[in-house]
Formats: structure tokens, C-alpha cells, sequence
């Protein structure tokens, strides 16, 4: 795993935008895995700063979400797809056609999980695959326990990501129990991964990460067995035993 180390948020910021803008250029067609949450955010609105300034065009791109909760609209303001086309689908020129996630309000949820690794499959995979990192070493909503091999599935939260999710809701009761997630066997096909960290509280999960075991209770370790994974991390995330420990790129 190649690991980046910036000074803070806004760096490892500029740095991932600048590591997709990088990708998506080189390719006349390009596949981009997106995730939600807080951590990508602000590299959203530099993609979108870089489209007004430097006109980047995402015609030639395809985005597939991780995940979306179950039992949400696309209109209610913490729907992954209402996330999406706030922080970045409506200010950039991708066809709307070309932008998936998976529909939490399908009437026959285990088919549209199928459905979805399939679309996929059809575009001949994800390129290039951005993750954020649970506290309990969720990626995507493949929460500690989850098989290393499952596809794309229908998910109960864990309690600890309901509580860190409950910030984005008015009360914890708001939270939905449940979401559809690619599985991380969905996620590991992805040509690449870029994995974006921040954060202190995000620490000890990157140590883990970094140096402990390949194992499912903690799903984030499988990357350690994928070819071409970039970690962009900042201080706050990257304790001083792991710069010591890593043999990894610290810029
Ligand atoms: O970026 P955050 O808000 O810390 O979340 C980390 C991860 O947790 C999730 O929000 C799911 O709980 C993912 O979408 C995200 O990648």
C-alpha cells in the first residue's frame, strides 16, 4: 500500500483531488467508485472548483456509490443520492445517465443488490474505487463480521455507525437501521482504490489497518491484499509509530 501523509484535512484534500484528476484524464473512458460521509467532502468541492476554473469534463465518466440507506427518498437531504448531487453531480457536466447508486427504496431489495454488481460487471469494473474508513474499520457499509467475498448486500448498521452517523440526522432515531452496500468482494475488483483518512479518531482504525491482520472483524484489512491501494492520510490519522513502522511513501 502506498501511503501519503499530509499536514492536515484541506491537504489530504487537494492531494486525493488532484490523484483523481490525474486518473480520470488519462483514460477516454473512466469508471469512479464514489463514497459518502464526511471525509470526501471537501475534495468534492475542489473536483467541482477545478471543473469551473479548469473546465475538467466528466463526460467520459461513470460513478457508482458505494451505498445508500434503506427506506430513504432521493429528495430526502440525507440520502446518499441527495449527498451526491449536492456536493458534487449537479455542479459538474456528468450525464445523470452515467452516475448509479443503489436504490434503497426498490421494491425487491435482493435483486437490485444483484442488479448492482452486475452493472458493474457490464462496465467492465470500477477503476478506480474512493473510500472513506469507518471507526470499527467499516469501508462502505460492510460493518466488523462481514464475509470478505460478499457482493453487493443488504446491511443492518452496526450501533457504533449509527451513533457516528446520527450528526448528519436531527436525532439517532432518524438513523436508518439498514443499507445496501457494494460487499467488499464488490469492492476489491476495483482496479484501484484511493482510501481517504482524517482525523484523529480515525487513528487507531489506520493503525489497525496498517499493521494488524488481514481479518472480517475488522473489513478495512482486506486492503492489505489488494495490488494498488493509496492511502492519503493526515497527521491527525497517522500516528508517529506508524510513519516510523511503514516502509510505505510519506510525501
Ligand atoms: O467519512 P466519515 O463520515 O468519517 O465516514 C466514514 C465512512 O463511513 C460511512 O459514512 C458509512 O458509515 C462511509 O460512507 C464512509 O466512507
Amino acid at each position: 500500500m502506498n501511503v501519503i501523509q499530509t499536514k492536515n484535512y484541506q491537504d489530504m484534500s487537494e492531494k486525493a483531488t488532484q490523484f483523481i484528476l490525474d486518473k480520470i484524464k488519462s483514460k477516454s473512458t473512466f469508471k469512479l467508485g464514489l463514497a459518502t460521509g464526511g471525509t470526501p467532502v471537501t475534495t468534492y468541492q475542489n473536483l467541482i472548483q477545478d471543473h469551473q476554473k479548469n473546465h475538467t469534463s466528466y463526460q467520459h465518466v461513470t460513478t457508482f456509490n458505494l451505498d445508500e440507506y434503506i427506506g430513504l427518498s432521493n429528495e430526502n437531504p440525507n440520502s446518499y443520492h441527495f449527498y451526491m448531487n449536492k456536493h458534487l453531480f449537479r455542479h459538474i457536466d456528468i450525464p445523470a445517465n452515467q452516475t448509479f447508486i443503489p436504490n434503497g427504496l426498490a421494491t425487491d431489495l435482493e435483486k437490485e443488490c444483484v442488479d448492482y454488481d452486475k452493472l458493474i460487471d457490464e462496465h467492465d469494473g470500477i477503476d478506480l474505487q474512493i473510500l472513506g474508513l469507518g471507526h470499527n474499520g467499516h469501508i462502505g457499509f460492510n460493518e466488523p463480521g462481514t464475509p470478505f467475498d460478499k457482493q453487493t448486500h443488504i446491511v443492518t448498521l452496526a450501533e457504533s455507525t449509527v451513533e457516528a452517523n446520527a450528526r448528519f440526522f436531527d436525532s439517532i432515531d432518524d438513523v436508518p437501521t439498514q443499507a445496501i452496500t457494494m460487499g467488499i468482494g464488490s469492492i476489491m475488483k476495483s482496479k484501484e482504490i484511493l482510501l481517504l483518512v482524517s482525523g484523529k479518531e480515525k487513528h487507531e482504525a489506520l493503525h489497525k489497518l496498517l499493521h494488524g491482520d488481514v481479518d472480517q472483524q475488522f473489513p478495512a484489512s482486506i486492503l492489505q491484499r489488494h495490488k494498488n491501494v493509496t492511502i492519503i492520510a493526515d497527521e491527525d490519522a497517522i500516528m508517529e509509530k506508524d510513519m516510523m513502522q511503514s516502509n510505505s511513501a510519506y510525501r
